[in-house]
């Protein structure tokens, strides 16, 4: 297999030109109609009933979540999904505390009955009249919970000390580097249950994956308090909405700010929603193209995985011109056969790095020659072995 001289990257969304800028045209080839893409840059699109192309060595995700894509199907291909952690965070803490506003003092509703006046004589007095129901509360004082601290819940928690508020705060695999940027006021719950029995506000920034998947729930419900206002900003599924219609409807919750509107939540009085507005500013839009499209590029021309979903971080600064990437299963002996079918090839090691997450397992060897294709089958022949690439430097 030579080098590749150029690649080809199909666009499935709207991604920023300052993004895709930073994939030299004369280098690179982007478009939303490519037979055979190298890789495939993404926002929100559904791929998982999408046909992905074999020629495929990486997939971009230009935000955080990726159950859009099928991320254990690519696994068995030894493809890795890049995401861009926190790229488009600050944009979802603002949503967050808009939404939490308006839900305390109800702005929707009080901006639609302005909205309707009619502008005739007794204005005045139609405003003062027509003002009593809007009555709200302060957020200063009230207590957030906040399940899920990690880009996204941990920028939350911190804005909303900032108001006055306490906050209570729930991830039971919050990474060190989270747990040191969030404000010491900040209270560890010990369950989500403890969340919502404490907390009048309540707000969700999980992944959505199996274990997450109605985690707020009907019986979940019953423990929020009956003037409570759960927001999910997280996705669709994370709440069971149904369930969250029910408690809305019964008195038993005080209001739900979504940014996933479906048929179930549409126009309820109680709900507000909006059009998965989260990470839709110019800042992040910006942030997560340019993000994803480094993390691409380093992977294709240098086989370097930063911020992988689904593959260990590996990167090593070239000390050759001649280097072997390969992706494999997480088993034993990978390593000892790589390195023997290349010494019997005669290749001296010059440099290598192998690490696993997982299932998964990626390593960069660079060698002091170049590599025949002859090795490059044999590696690929080992058993385990999901995909191998040969990197020169042109
Ligand atoms: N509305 C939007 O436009 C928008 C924008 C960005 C992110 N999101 C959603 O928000 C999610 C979080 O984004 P992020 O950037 O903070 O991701 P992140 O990966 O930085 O944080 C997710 C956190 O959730 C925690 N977690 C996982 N399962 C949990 C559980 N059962 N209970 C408590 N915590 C749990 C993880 O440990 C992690 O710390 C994304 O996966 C995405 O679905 C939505
Ligand atoms: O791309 C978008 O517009 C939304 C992205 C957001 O949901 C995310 O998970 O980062």
């Amino acid at each position: 297999m030579a080098d590749k001289a150029s690649f080809a990257v199909l666009v499935l969304n709207q991604i920023s030109k300052a993004g895709l800028e930073r994939l030299p045209a004369g280098r690179y080839l982007t478009g939303k109609d490519l037979a055979e893409p190298d890789a495939i840059l993404v926002r929100s699109a559904d791929m998982h009933s999408m046909a992905i192309p074999a020629s495929v060595l990486a997939i971009g995700r230009a935000g955080a979540g990726t159950n859009n894509i099928p991320v254990q199907a690519l696994n068995a291909r030894g493809v890795p999904v890049f995401n861009t952690p926190g790229a488009n965070a600050n944009a979802v803490k603002e949503l967050v505390l808009a939404g939490m506003l308006m839900a305390a003092r109800r702005l929707g509703a009080a901006q639609h009955f302005v909205a309707q006046l009619d502008g005739a004589d007794g204005l005045d007095k139609a405003i003062e009249e027509g003002k009593k129901p809007f009555a709200g509360f302060e957020l200063a004082n009230q207590t957030l919970g906040v399940i899920g601290l990690g880009k996204v819940g941990c920028l939350v928690a911190d804005a909303a000390i900032k108001l006055g508020m306490h906050v209570l705060g729930y991830d039971p695999d919050i990474t060190v580097d989270a747990a040191w940027s969030l404000p010491s006021q900040v209270q560890r719950a010990a369950s989500v249950e403890d969340v919502l029995r404490n907390a009048q506000l309540v707000t969700l920034h999980v992944p959505l994956v199996e274990a997450t998947r109605h985690l707020v729930n009907a019986d979940r419900l019953r423990l929020m308090r009956a003037d409570g206002v759960l927001l999910n900003f997280s996705r669709e599924g994370v709440a069971d909405d149904a369930a969250v219609v029910a408690a809305l409807d019964a008195r038993r919750l005080g209001a739900y700010v979504c940014d996933f509107p479906n048929r179930a939540i549409l126009r309820h009085p109680q709900v507000i929603a909006f059009p998965h507005l989260g990470a839709s500013t110019r800042e992040a839009e910006e942030n997560c193209a340019r993000m994803v499209a480094d993390q691409l590029r380093d992977f294709l021309e240098h086989g370097n995985i930063r911020n992988a979903v689904n593959f260990p971080q590996v990167t090593m600064a070239r000390e050759s011109n001649w280097r072997v990437a390969i992706a494999n299963s997480n088993v034993p002996n990978m390593l000892g056969q790589i390195s023997t079918a290349m010494a019997q090839a005669g290749l001296n090691i010059h440099n290598m790095v192998n690490k696993s997450r997982g299932d998964m397992a990626y390593t960069l060897v660079d060698v002091d020659s170049a590599v025949d294709p002859s090795v490059l089958e044999t590696i690929r022949a080992i058993d385990g072995v999901l995909a191998v690439r040969y990197l020169p430097v042109a």
